[in-house]
């Protein structure tokens, strides 16, 4: 089936120096149906940690969140990077993280309400044509409105094949509840999966229907979860889990799936509704 979107877009939006949006004039309808990039029969195929392995893949859209960076996982998810976008105070945590390596490290954009970035922080990325854009509306994060520029400055970009998301783990609990519930706005917004990944944990929220989850890339950690955060999923069945399910109900108060582990290098998910997938990685 195919996917048409309309994106609305305001006049202002094509000024490229200093702009700012609004969460209407960023919104995207899905108009028909759930496309998925990458199909296996019938089965969407996820591969979470693709990323992180440097230069494995060049299909990233990268999105840094204000939390603080790891050098490393940085380095790595760049490396993988066609984009990379950046939320407000994110770019005080870019700046500071990558030191002496900074002009290798400018982003292509920074959006957000300002009310964290220093000025100085923004005026340098300024100054080095990053494209900054302001974001004032208080009903959405800034990252789901970084999330939602990203997208539509990438919607051109075929070779786009995945979202990435750091500094987006630990610290502020309603921030991580935040996150989780972007990743239901993005289900709307792209076809495409959306990865949050820090701290040696990765997170994804599976849609309706079979998902194969590639967990061979010699970075898995030995755990990982099914989460019914959300709502109730009725009927999960799973294959490549110590602990599999089948036809069975996942739901707060009744069965959530944590230190689950795998018995083979595919996961298979099959659930009636969105179903948030976590897994521990290690960085080499
Ligand atoms: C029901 C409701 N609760 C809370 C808010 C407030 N709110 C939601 S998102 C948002 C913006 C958050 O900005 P962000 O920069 O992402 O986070 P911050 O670091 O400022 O907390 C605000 C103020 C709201 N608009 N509606
Ligand atoms: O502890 C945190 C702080 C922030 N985030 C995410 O980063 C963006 C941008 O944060 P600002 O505070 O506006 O600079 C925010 O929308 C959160 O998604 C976080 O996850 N944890």
């Amino acid at each position: 089936m195919g996917v048409l979107y309309f994106i609305a877009l305001s006049e202002e939006s094509t000024d490229r120096d200093s702009l700012s949006q609004t969460k209407q004039d960023l919104e995207i309808e899905e108009s028909v149906g759930n496309e998925v990039q990458e199909t296996e029969g019938e089965m969407r195929v996820l591969k979470p940690l693709s990323c992180l392995i440097p230069g494995a893949v060049k299909n990233v859209c990268l999105i840094i969140l204000n939390r603080p960076l790891e050098r490393s996982l940085v380095k790595h998810v760049w490396s993988c990077s066609l984009f990379k976008a950046v939320s407000d105070g994110a770019a005080d945590k870019l700046l500071e993280c990558m030191e002496d390596e900074n002009e290798k490290f400018t982003p292509d954009l920074i959006s957000g309400d300002f009310d964290s970035a220093t000025k100085s922080v923004i005026d340098y990325y300024k100054q080095k044509s990053v494209k900054i854009i302001e974001t004032p509306d208080q009903d959405e994060t800034d990252f789901t409105k970084c999330l939602r520029i990203a997208i539509k400055e990438t919607k051109s970009k075929e070779e786009v094949g995945q979202y990435v998301v750091i500094g987006c783990i630990g610290g502020r609990l309603d921030h991580q509840f935040a996150n989780i519930e972007t990743l239901y706005t993005a289900l709307s917004l792209t076809t495409k999966p959306v990865f949050l990944i820090s701290e040696g944990s990765a997170a994804c929220l599976l849609r309706p229907g079979k998902t194969l989850i590639e967990v061979s890339t010699g970075l898995e950690d030995d755990w990982c979860g099914l989460i019914p955060v959300g709502q109730r999923c009725a009927h999960v069945s799973t294959t490549g889990l110590k602990w599999n399910l089948k036809d069975q109900a996942l739901g707060f108060g009744e069965l959530v799936s944590t230190s689950n582990t795998y018995t083979d290098d595919q996961v298979t998910v099959e659930t009636d509704h969105p179903l948030l997938w976590t897994m521990g990685y290690r960085l080499k």
